[in-house]
């Protein structure tokens, strides 16, 4: 179904599958369907967003053949190519089909593509259509991503050990260990990932005044427009773009612990740990005497479905009622909770950028990919959350979250994450730098519509 009315032309949304992308995305397509513009989501059937709950949109559902495949975490590279192969003759397809039916106040202007989704650039060229491209990291994650020739060529990449410490030379505050790249075996794939092929524009998810530096070094190598509209889910009217089912149960809990006592574990959609590591982090927990609410969604550790069963029973009578553990939960609503003081966190941008938001510091445990560049700055530029060394046990648990939700260096942490906070809510009001480059973005669209041949 979708809510027509008075429109102005017709964005083609291209997602990848996955949580973390599909969330802007949707986002995006709300912001421009309140400006008036008819939306289409084009989707893979694996890991499709829920058609029910976006009435305003039409859906295009795109045949992956991802389902012979292995589509775990392990397997994501596999996926992201197959996905790029297969659903290029579909898009091409139903987009011819529906150019040939289009009126001329539905006509398809712009195609807005996720990085990860860069077949769409030669569909769009052959359709004669303006592509836009979504990135959904931070900008200073491709200013490392394009360092990566030069990384190369200076040793730094395969990673030897004995650097992993150094910081590297143009790219502060990153260490050799922080890059978003473990090895060679990423490396094509990045490649796709950070080109802009024929793209007429960028659209940013992050906030000017947070990454001006690395936006401008961007914008310089790119050469067309950057709009930074972000948060998104602050610039979006609000909208549910879970793939799984929240358990809102979490809320009447969070409402009876005291104001910024609770903290919050949440490793995001694909992040896992093993059986060691959610163990010593109950542990951790338990032994913190904080309360506090733990995302383990199905998966999180590599095959397990309740990974709560995992547990020993006398760690779980030691938590009791202290901790609530949930497979999914309402995380906006949580991190804007009174009660919830910290987020340990595998640092995904969107959950930083939630959680910078509600001006809740953070314990760093990143994981991959841009998870570890997020983690530097959120821990030494923006200095609102605390590194987890990569050796998780039990004692450094503890007082990790005793030094973020009990001592004067975590309530710092937590004034400075208010006042970014602050500053986010200007950027996203009137007049903000959001709220002006969503304008320009809105005019940028229209005036690629305008050149289409009627
Ligand atoms: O119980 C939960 C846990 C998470 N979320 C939401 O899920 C999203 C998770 O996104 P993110 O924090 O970015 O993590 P990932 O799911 O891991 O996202 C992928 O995509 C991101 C954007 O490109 C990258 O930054 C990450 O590294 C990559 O793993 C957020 O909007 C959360 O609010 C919930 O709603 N409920």
């Amino acid at each position: 179904m979708e809510n027509q009315g008075t429109r102005r032309c017709r964005v083609v949304l291209v997602p990848p599958p996955f949580q973390g992308h599909i969330t802007p995305m949707l986002q995006l397509g709300a912001i421009l369907h309140s400006k008036g513009f008819s939306i289409t989501v084009a989707h893979t059937e694996f890991n499709a967003p829920d058609s029910s709950k976006h009435p305003e949109f039409f859906f295009l559902p795109l045949s992956d053949n991802v389902s012979d495949i292995d589509s775990s975490f392990w397997n994501l590279l596999e996926v992201i190519t197959a996905i790029n192969v297969n659903c290029k003759e579909p898009l091409q397809r139903y987009l011819v089909q529906m150019m040939e039916k289009q009126e001329p106040h539905d006509q398809v202007c712009c195609i807005i593509y996720d990085s990860i989704m860069y077949f769409t650039d030669a569909v769009a060229n052959h359709m004669k259509l303006p592509s836009i491209i979504l990135r959904t990291t931070c900008a200073f994650n491709f200013v490392a991503w394009h360092a990566t020739p030069r990384l190369l060529a200076e040793g730094y990449i395969p990673l030897p050990e004995s650097l992993s410490n150094e910081l590297l030379p143009g790219l502060h505050p990153l260490r050799s260990k922080d890059l978003p790249f473990t090895g060679t075996g990423e490396l094509e794939l990045l490649e796709e990932l950070r080109k802009i092929r024929s793209s007429a524009a960028v659209v940013w998810n992050t906030v000017d005044f947070l990454e001006h530096s690395s936006l401008l070094q961007l914008q310089q190598q790119y050469q067309i427009p950057i709009f930074s509209i972000g948060p998104l889910h602050k610039m979006a009217p609000a909208l549910t773009t879970s793939l799984l089912k929240e358990d809102t149960s979490c809320v009447a809990w969070l409402d009876k612990q005291a104001p910024n006592s609770v903290i919050y574990v949440s490793m995001g959609s694909l992040a896992m740990v093993d059986k060691k590591e959610l163990t010593e982090t109950a542990w951790g927990l338990a032994n913190s005497d904080q309360p506090f609410l733990w995302v383990m969604r199905a998966g999180l550790v590599d095959g397990s479905d309740q990974c709560v069963d995992l547990l020993p029973k006398d760690l779980k009578e030691k938590i009791g009622e202290r901790g609530h553990i949930v497979k999914w939960a309402p995380q906006k609503e949580v991190l804007a909770h009174r009660a919830v003081g910290g987020f340990w966190s595998h640092c995904g941008w969107n959950s930083t950028l939630e959680s910078i938001c509600e001006g809740v510091p953070m314990i760093c445990r990143p994981g991959f990919s841009d998870q570890k560049v997020n983690s530097r700055f959120l821990t030494h530029i923006w200095r609102v959350g605390l590194e987890m060394e990569n050796v998780v046990e039990r004692r450094g648990i503890e007082r990790a979250i005793r030094r973020l939700m009990v001592e004067k260096e975590g309530e710092e942490m937590r004034q400075r994450a208010n006042e970014l906070g602050q500053k986010f809510k200007f950027c996203v009001q009137k007049g903000g730098s959001s709220y002006n480059s969503l304008n320009d973005l809105e005019e940028f669209i229209l005036s690629q519509s305008s050149s289409l041949p009627k």
